[in-house]
């Protein structure tokens, strides 16, 4: 898509300049045609190589940039025009956008414009290539191309280092090196999947990993330029809700599995978005739990959120069908009363505590999902979660205590466990609940069933804290 785009821009980019230069050697041409190569890919992973701060921001302007035109051109144009781009000489192309190429670098891309791409320069020294830097190029110029060197004395791509000589050559002789450049430069292959041999038992990866072991060009989907195709390999698809898909993924570098969510609804407004990136807030805000499911990484791309978490086995409301021990209960009850006091000492309310919300990994229970998530002093706006595990407060819009909504719904989670079946939306069985009315518990202890009425209570002020419910001396009995 993305491809059709550019070369429309480029056709429109030609059409303003008039004459283009038609006097270029066929030498010229040739090396063109040598970086287009790579340059297909180069010009869709460009967009999204900047950090997650402002990677939608600057990935929409330039897709803003390639949007703006239509039509279609054939391949010689593309590649023309995408070397074009690749090779810094905008004397060929003066950008419609001004603004736009000022907003990437506006203190360096002033500079002027070298007159034409430069021959190859075939030789390879780290040394030359820093002595060409001690012209203008900034700091970020600087470590790109460091790290382009590296791999270059790797010896794991050519055309890449071709190109990267290109590049060079031109700081030598103007000190210029355009940022788009640049930004092009440092997202050229996605990496290859490899074993991490830190990770033990990773049977499972290397089985995964015949599948991608290469260096896949897996940024160049049929949707265009794709960070998540790019860092990633998705081996399968483990949940949904209501608004999100969830798959398990090897992440290419690391070659360490993670869960991804990203969001299924296109979020275009800029309402959407912030709203969808308080789940990430929290997360990050909340930093390590050993119960509370863990963030590495979130950005936007095609105007969905992207969330890399801690890959857990399957979540807790598979269990909801089956009968599970006391026991069970207790040490689940437990971990999530641990998640809470955590999440609560840092002054955020979960709202949305529910079986499918709790995810389990290797037999350790974590909190996820903090797409409800806000603050305790009620300083963001509240919007609950499924109303099955809501207390009446909050559905009176009483949020006075945001804390003790958490602590119903733990309640209302462990006597889903107990019952052995999932709440259903019937209205009779949902009064009673939030009234706090519950049945008899056959085959359980009276100290969990009194437990469990407290923090059901209609009250919120006499349920008990997450500190006292993680507390509670019937844990004991769990302990060592
Ligand atoms: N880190 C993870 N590891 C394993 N499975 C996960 C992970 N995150 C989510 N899942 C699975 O995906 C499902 C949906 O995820 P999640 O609840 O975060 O999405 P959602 O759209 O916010 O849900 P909701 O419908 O509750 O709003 C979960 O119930 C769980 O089964
Ligand atoms: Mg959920």
């Amino acid at each position: 898509m993305f491809e059709k785009k550019g070369r429309t821009l480029l056709a429109k980019r030609k059409k303003s300049l008039g004459a283009i230069d038609t006097r270029r050697t066929k030498k010229s041409l040739e090396m063109e045609g040598h970086s287009l190569l790579r340059f297909g890919q180069l010009t869709k992973l460009s967009f999204d190589n900047r950090p997650p701060s402002n990677a939608a921001e600057s990935s929409s302007e330039l897709r803003n940039e390639l949007g703006s035109v239509d039509g279609d051109g054939d391949c010689g144009e593309k590649g023309f025009i995408l070397s074009q781009d690749f090779f810094c000489t905008p004397d060929y192309i003066t950008p419609d956008n001004q603004n736009l190429m000022s907003a990437l670098d506006s203190s360096k891309d002033q500079s002027p414009c070298p007159r034409s791409p430069v021959k190859l320069n075939t030789v390879k020294s780290k040394r030359c290539r820093q002595d060409s830097f001690t012209s203008k190029t900034s700091d970020y110029t600087w470590s790109s191309k460091h790290r382009v060197d590296e791999r270059e004395n790797d010896g794991i791509d050519t055309d890449e280092v071709m190109v990267d000589k290109i590049q060079a050559n031109q700081t030598e002789r103007t000190g210029y090196v355009s940022q788009t450049a640049v930004a092009l430069r440092s997202r050229v292959m996605p990496p290859p999947c490899l074993k991490n041999p830190y990770v033990m038992n990773d049977s499972e990866i290397g089985y995964q990993r015949s599948k991608c072991a290469s260096f896949l060009p897996a940024g160049i989907g049929g949707s265009g330029l794709s960070r998540y195709l790019t860092d990633f390999h998705e081996i399968q698809q483990i949940g949904a809700g209501n608004f999100s898909r969830v798959f398990k993924v090897l992440k290419r570098i690391d070659g360490c599995l993670y869960a991804v969510k990203y969001s299924t609804r296109k979020l275009i407004l800029d309402s959407e978005r912030r709203k969808a990136m308080m789940e990430v807030q929290a997360l990050a805000a909340l930093g390590f739990h050993e119960n509370v499911v863990g963030y590495y990484n979130s950005w936007f791309e095609n105007e969905q959120l992207y969330i890399q978490l801690e890959l857990c086995d399957h979540s807790l409301s598979k269990k909801s069908s089956l009968k599970i021990s006391e026991r069970e209960i207790l040490v689940i009850m437990h971990q999530i009363a641990k998640a809470l006091h955590f999440v609560h000492e840092k002054g955020i309310a979960h709202l949305d505590v529910k079986p499918d919300n709790i995810y389990i990994k290797n037999g350790v229970c974590k909190l996820g999902d903090f797409g409800c998530a806000t603050r305790l002093d009620k300083s963001l706006p509240v919007e609950e979660g499924d109303a099955r595990y809501m207390p009446q407060e909050i559905l009176n819009e009483n949020y006075e205590q945001l804390d003790k909504v958490d602590i119903f719904s733990l309640g209302v989670t462990v006597y889903e466990l107990i019952r052995g079946s999932p709440l259903t939306e019937s209205r009779n069985q949902s009064l009673n609940i939030k009234e706090g009315k519950l049945p008899l518990l056959p085959g359980h202890s009276l100290q969990l069933q009194q437990l469990l009425k407290t923090m059901m209570d209609r009250d919120p002020t006499r349920r008990p804290s997450a500190r006292e419910v993680m507390e509670h001396p019937m844990f004991d009995r769990i302990q060592g």
